[in-house]
């Protein structure tokens, strides 16, 4: 991830950085020692009340901790990617947990448990005791993607079913139960109804009864605002197969459910599911108007604003007097403006950002882009007609974005036993995307479609199972590394705030770019900073420092490449004590921009500087090349004689 200032950078002491490393080499190394082992049974009382003691550990752990110890990032390993499992519950043969071996996926398996003691909930994990059907009880771990829809996994149920259960060991080396893939655990499992039997007429009077009990459960859910409650009995009375009627207003009461959750596609297919065929249904008008209402809502956030404008039309068609449809359908017609001409109301979208709306309610504008092959380099963004310099080139809305001041916002160290190097990864977007998509999977095969190391399960695109979504964590984890952005801390949005755009996250680097990235809440607007000729590669710069060796290390580290561009080549082959000369007079005009303010001796001074670092560019090889160490300088200068 490309920093968009300094704030994302951090520290570690060599003894920190040791003792990750050490804890991750030695993990693996027990693991392929012990990988094959059979399980060890665990006395269950001694492991319940090790559990109960951690957990009240961790509870009181807050308030014991030192501030250094709050500061102090959790470290995660990373790189050893697994594919989630592809198969449906049904279809997995279940085992028992004696048969359990350590480090390995027992692929085509499933183990029903139940949890027997509190969870310990950390920061990027938590854990809980389980117990199977023949009373065996082993430690339950799920990293990182621990809560769903708020909540903690492991505490929001008592009963679970473990797809492809992968045995292995902690980062202390004790065997455990592990979920990385939120798919791979499923709360409350139920066996679904045989759909073959024809009910006989007491047997449809018995369900629609069944039916209406759950539909009053669900409603009495939603008032106590408990959402998943609400949209399990809403489901529970729906695989009942009750009155249309009956269907169609469960239909309508989940799709409300499905809109608080933000499952919008879930949401979109059952209000249209409850519309009432009929217009000489005496409620048809009300409620298919409310159907509409929750149909075009549910199609805005995905920002399928033409469905969106259809759904909101069919509503006022119903509702002519209805303002508020008039005001919905206006503003979906502003978003497809936007999308279509890019012409943006940025001092309205300021104006919110001025007043915390972050996240903005706006378009994205493709432009004149396209996505094409990129010689070396992979995919790559091209323009599809001349623009000139100054004209916005495209506009997007984040996929998913997370700010500094959230609590989501977790920046963790990780370890990746693939390079063996540590890295500061926003695994809180990571964390917020694996959500997101969870629960919207149209998304997911774009976000999957972006470049990363780990590419999943050899071409299987599987994103859906009879269960639900499926998010492979290891791709998106490597997919944020290598494409999203940080964002700066202005505008309140806190230090670390990070988030990943699809579409410019095909736009590849150059350290001579022809394009400037800014952020309006959480749009990205792409300008160029030069013409820019049709077919031309659009290009911007992941790490605008100076420096060429501080440039390279960030590209390497953070992107993976060694950048070629002509400006690199050239400072390349620059004699190393003309570099360390210019990195000098760059630390000394820092210095000086930093403690100035626009007086004009200083101004004098800082053009003398300026010629100072132009000195250590030879003439000919920087031909036509920007001369990156005197940007801070000239950027001052530009301030400080502005208006003269
Ligand atoms: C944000 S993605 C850019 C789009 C990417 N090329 C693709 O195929 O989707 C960043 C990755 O693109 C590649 N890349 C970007 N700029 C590059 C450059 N100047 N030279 C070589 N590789 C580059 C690197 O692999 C980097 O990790």
């Amino acid at each position: 991830m490309a920093p968009h200032t300094q704030d994302s950078t951090v520290y570690l002491t060599e003894q920190e950085a040791k003792r990750i490393r050490s804890t991750a080499i030695e993990r693996t190394k027990k693991c392929s020692e012990l990988g094959g082992h059979g399980r060890e049974p665990r006395d269950e009382k001694g492991a319940i009340s090790q559990a109960t003691g951690a957990s009240l550990m961790a509870d009181m752990g807050d308030m014991t901790m030192t501030q250094a110890e709050r500061n102090a990032l959790p470290a995660l390993i990373v790189g050893q990617p697994y594919t989630p499992c592809l198969a449906s519950l049904h279809e997995l043969q279940p085992m028992k947990m004696a048969d359990l071996k350590i480090e390995k996926h027992h692929r085509g398996h499933q183990l029903t448990v139940k949890r027997v003691s509190p969870v310990v909930t950390l920061s990027t994990r938590s854990w809980t005791m389980v117990q199977d059907e023949a009373g065996e009880t082993e430690r339950l771990e799920i990293a990182l993607h621990k809560t769903k829809h708020g909540k903690d996994v492991l505490e929001s149920a008592s009963a679970f079913a473990i797809k492809d259960p992968y045995f292995t060991l902690t980062e202390e080396g004790e065997p455990t139960l592990r979920i990385d893939h939120p798919s791979d655990l499923i709360a409350n499992p139920t066996t679904k109804p045989d759909a073959q039997t024809s009910p006989s007429d007491a047997d449809s009077a018995a369900t629609e009864k069944k039916a209406t009990a759950l539909k009053t459960k669900g409603n009495n859910a939603l008032t106590a605002n408990n959402l998943p409650l609400a949209h399990a009995h809403y489901t529970s009375a729906l695989a009942l197969s009750p009155s249309e009627t009956l269907t169609q207003d469960l239909h309508r009461n989940r799709a409300h459910v499905n809109l608080l959750l933000s499952q919008y596609p879930a949401a979109l297919a059952d209000a249209l599911a409850s519309l009432i065929p009929s217009p000489s249904d005496p409620r048809s008008t009300e409620l298919n108007s409310k159907a509409y209402f929750r149909a075009a809502t549910a199609a805005y956030s995905l920002a399928d604003f033409t469905n969106a404008r259809a759904h909101f039309a069919k509503q006022l068609e119903l509702m002519p007097a209805d303002k508020g449809a008039a005001a919905n359908l206006a503003r979906t017609d502003a978003r497809l403006r936007e999308a279509e001409t890019g012409a943006y109301d940025f001092a309205r979208i300021k104006k919110g950002v001025a007043a915390g709306r972050l996240r903005v309610d706006a378009a994205s504008f493709d432009g004149p882009t396209e996505v094409k092959k990129s010689p070396g380099m992979g995919n790559g963004l091209f323009a599809t007609r001349a623009v000139k310099a100054g004209e916005v080139v495209m506009v997007e809305k984040a996929v998913c974005v997370v700010w500094g001041f959230e609590p989501e916002a977790i920046t963790a160290v990780t370890f990746d036993v693939r390079d063996e190097r540590i890295r500061v990864a926003p695994v809180g977007l990571t964390k917020a995307l694996v959500e997101k998509l969870g629960k919207n999977p149209v998304e997911i095969k774009r976000v999957m479609g972006l470049y990363g190391d780990w590419d999943g399960a050899e071409g299987k695109e599987v994103w859906e199972t009879e269960d639900g979504p499926v998010v492979d964590v290891f791709r998106v984890h490597d997919i944020v590394s290598r494409n999203a952005f940080g964002v700066g801390d202005k505008d309140g949005r806190g230090a670390g705030s990070a988030g990943l755009w699809v579409r410019a996250a095909y736009i590849n680097h150059s350290c001579i770019p022809n394009t400037k990235r800014e952020f309006v809440g959480d749009l990205m607007v792409i300008r160029a900073t030069k013409d820019i000729a049709a077919g031309e590669e659009i290009v911007h710069s992941y790490d605008e420092s100076g420096d060429y060796e501080t440039r390279q290390k960030a590209l390497m580290t953070t992107w993976g490449f060694e950048c070629g561009c002509a400006l690199c080549v050239a400072e390349k082959g620059d004699d190393p004590a003309v570099r360390e000369k210019r990195r000098k007079l760059v630390e000394e005009a820092d210095a000086f921009v930093q403690t100035q303010g626009g007086k004009s001796l200083a101004v004098t001074k800082a053009k003398r500087l300026v010629k100072k670092i132009e000195e250590t560019y030879d003439e000919k090889r920087y031909k036509g090349l920007p001369r990156l160490a005197t940007r801070g300088l000239q950027e001052w200068l530009a301030q400080a004689t502005a208006g003269r």
